[in-house]
């Protein structure tokens, strides 16, 4: 049985698209949206028609016959209490993501506009292993205020799929093994993966800075910040996504402009960079107890993990805890069309939200 597979995959700056016929690729394109295109939108969920309308173009342009279209398979993204795994996009879902639910983020759009396609076609559309998906242990949830309970959010797709080719490598499966993973990415997040779930992570807004975000700011510096009377909250939120991190320092967040900067002597440039590095290591370090430090790999992924100049000052810091695998870039494409084809071959069921 031969099954097509629409992937979409949203992210602040690009809609990524692919189309797959059983595990193999037929087109992949990225989509890259300027910032001037998406100025005129005041939230990420007014970005639904425009981003569609792009989709439908890469559609046109390849001449896919949407009749021969098996599901569509969105990024899943912020909505509470979700697991990891597949997930049918319901009218319910698509409520709470349109009643403002689920915290905003491009990834939202993921299963909307997956459910745009697929319900007027009859076919299934789905979310696989979304950013909120929540495998954490009971103690990692606690926080000292009792009102507060830390939630998982952290680069779940790609982290699980990048996971499984390790584990495939060394002739393991993926819930046999316990690995620290770190993705590199324009936001950096760190998990600790044990038994098939990731049951500790570091958000990209609590741990280190990356190319584009603040990370992790003293608590009290934000509470004066957001009381200065100089930046509304949107302002705050931009500094802390988007306009943060080596961007707010250097003026990019192109690791690869960076690492130019470096070789031509910038001394602030190598500063900051290695501070970046600095904090992932700690990152990993944080979170090697939860498993009292019997890691089996720690594994670095994401853009940045393209960049040996990077790679190497972090392995440098962690490599006592356990071996250090490169695994650059992303598979968050593939790893979501066989996530819906899993479901399509009946291997997993889907949840309802
Ligand atoms: N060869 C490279 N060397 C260093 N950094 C790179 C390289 N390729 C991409 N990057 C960096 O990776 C980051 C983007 O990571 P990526 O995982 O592709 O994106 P996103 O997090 O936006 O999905 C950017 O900071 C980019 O400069
Ligand atoms: C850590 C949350 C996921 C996330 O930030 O994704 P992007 O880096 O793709 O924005």
């Amino acid at each position: 049985m031969s099954y097509k597979i629409l992937s979409i995959n949203p992210g602040s700056t690009s809609t990524k698209v692919a189309l797959y016929e059983n595990e193999t690729l037929v087109f992949s394109e990225n989509i890259e949206h300027t910032a001037e295109e998406l100025s005129p939108y005041e939230e990420v969920l007014d970005q639904l028609e425009f981003r569609s309308e792009a989709i439908q173009a890469i559609l046109k342009k390849h001449g896919v016959v949407l009749s021969d279209l098996a599901a569509v398979v969105g990024r899943g993204g912020l909505l509470p209490n979700l697991h990891a795994g597949g997930y049918l996009v319901n009218p319910h879902m698509k409520e709470a993501l349109l009643g403002g639910q689920a915290s905003p983020h491009a990834s939202n759009l993921g299963a909307l506009l997956a459910y745009e396609i697929a319900e007027p076609l009859g076919i299934p559309s789905y979310i696989y292993d979304a950013v909120m998906a929540d495998e954490f242990e009971e103690i990692a949830k606690i926080t000292g205020l009792p009102d507060v309970q830390r939630q998982s959010m952290c680069h779940v797709l790609n982290m699980k799929a990048m996971s499984r080719k390790v584990a495939e490598k060394h002739g393991k499966r993926y819930e046999d093994m316990t690995l620290l993973v770190a993705h590199l990415g324009g936001g950096i997040s760190i998990g600790i993966h044990k038994g098939g779930k990731i049951i500790d992570a570091i958000r990209d807004d609590a741990g280190p800075f990356s190319p584009e975000r603040s990370g992790s700011i003293p608590l009290l510096y934000i509470v004066d910040m957001c009381y200065s009377g100089i930046y509304n909250r949107k302002e705050m939120i931009k500094r802390i996504r988007g306009m943060g991190g080596l961007k707010a320092h250097l003026g990019t967040a192109d690791c690869r402009r960076i690492e130019k900067m470096i070789e031509s002597g910038d001394e602030r440039a190598k500063l900051l960079y290695e501070a970046q590095a600095y904090q992932v290591a700690k990152g990993i370090g944080e979170l090697a107890p939860v498993v009292s430090g019997k890691v089996d790999y720690i594994i670095l992924t994401g853009g940045v993990a393209y960049s040996k100049m990077m790679t190497d000052m972090i392995k440098e810091r962690v490599e006592f805890i356990a071996p250090v695998e490169i695994m650059p870039g992303e598979d968050e494409m593939e790893a979501l069309a066989l996530g819906a084809l899993r479901i399509l071959r009946g291997e997993e069921t889907a949840q309802e939200y």
